[in-house]
């Protein structure tokens, strides 16, 4: 059954959640139904109908397209350690997976607490991306101890503001301040040193992108799809869950976004890296001990 809903009425900072309850008019049809975790504390929503699917997940598709962020970078941090590989490596897949089973706690619950644990590993996980990408053609066991304290105190003043101002703008503005950081430094990397790595870095960076114009399509057109939504069958439905979108290819983005900062490492510490298609489609980085040789 849909229920006539407007969103729950104590303020809420978010422009997201100020849009939805705009477009919600009492006019329009809610779509949103109440389910097992209560009312959404969260200061943000997506436009994905709330337990349409499930009574146990408010935002099934939003949930269940993390899995793209957490088993390939958790498998990609297995092999890492088998390869010996510096631990700063498996930090970062690990991060990936962490801010998928954040993201999925937070749109499983749609719960302010839940939030914290998907956005804030963003900004960790990305300060590690930025750490491994600029410290890329430096000696084995060496530590950039300034850049290490600098990125320690981005992450810790990012934290703090935001647990007092939950103002979700803010949270993504410093977060594209990391992605920016890490396209420069690709640019640059594929640029002058090198261009062979062209395809891998560019493909990381367009995958990354159209999931941001989605994650904006998704928010801006809200009314639009959740109109049109009610007129297709389910499964046609679920492909313009544009949030989920956001989720498959940014999780991919970064994902390669690892293998090319791991490729640019390991081709310096002369580890001779490959890059494999596992089943002939999941690319992975593949590397022989420079000792061998
Ligand atoms: C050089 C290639 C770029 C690779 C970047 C890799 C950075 C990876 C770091 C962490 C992985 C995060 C993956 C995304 C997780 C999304 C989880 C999510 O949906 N969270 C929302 C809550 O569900 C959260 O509120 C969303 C925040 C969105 C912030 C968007 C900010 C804008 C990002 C700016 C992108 C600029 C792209 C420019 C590309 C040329
Ligand atoms: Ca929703
Ligand atoms: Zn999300």
């Amino acid at each position: 059954m849909h229920l006539l809903r407007l969103r729950p009425s104590r303020p809420v900072p978010s422009l997201s959640r100020t849009r939805l309850a705009v477009s919600g008019s009492a006019m329009a049809p809610a779509l949103d139904r109440p389910g097992y975790w209560g009312p959404p504390s969260s200061t943000l929503e997506w436009c994905e109908e709330n337990y349409a699917v499930s009574y146990y997940i408010a935002e099934f598709w939003n949930t269940v397209s993390n899995l793209i962020m957490i088993l390939p970078p958790l498998f990609g941090a297995i092999q890492t350690v088998k390869d010996g590989l510096e631990t700063r490596y498996v930090v970062a897949y690990l991060g990936l997976t962490a801010v998928g089973l954040g993201s999925w706690c937070f749109h499983m619950t749609l719960q302010y607490e839940m939030q914290l644990l998907d956005e804030l590993p963003m900004i960790y996980s990305c300060s590690v991306f930025v750490y491994c990408l600029y410290e890329c053609f430096k000696n084995r066991n060496s530590y950039n101890y300034l850049l290490l304290v600098l990125l320690v105190l981005f992450s810790f003043i990012v934290t703090t503001v935001y647990l007092r101002w939950k103002e979700p703008v803010f949270h993504q503005v410093m977060y594209a301040v990391l992605v920016s950081f890490l396209v420069l430094r690709s640019v640059y990397i594929v640029t002058w040193v090198h261009p062979f790595l062209r395809g891998l870095a560019y493909t990381s960076l367009g995958v990354f992108f159209l999931g941001f114009v989605l994650w904006n399509v998704d928010n801006i057109f809200c009314s639009t799809w959740r109109a049109a939504r009610q007129k297709m069958p389910p499964v046609i439905g679920a492909v313009t869950q544009f949030h989920a979108w956001w989720h498959i290819l940014t999780g991919l983005g970064s994902y390669l976004h690892i293998l090319f900062s791991l490729y640019t490492r390991t081709l310096f510490l002369k580890y001779r890296p490959k890059v494999k298609f596992v089943l002939g489609m999941w690319p992975v980085i593949m590397v022989e001990s420079p000792k061998r040789k």
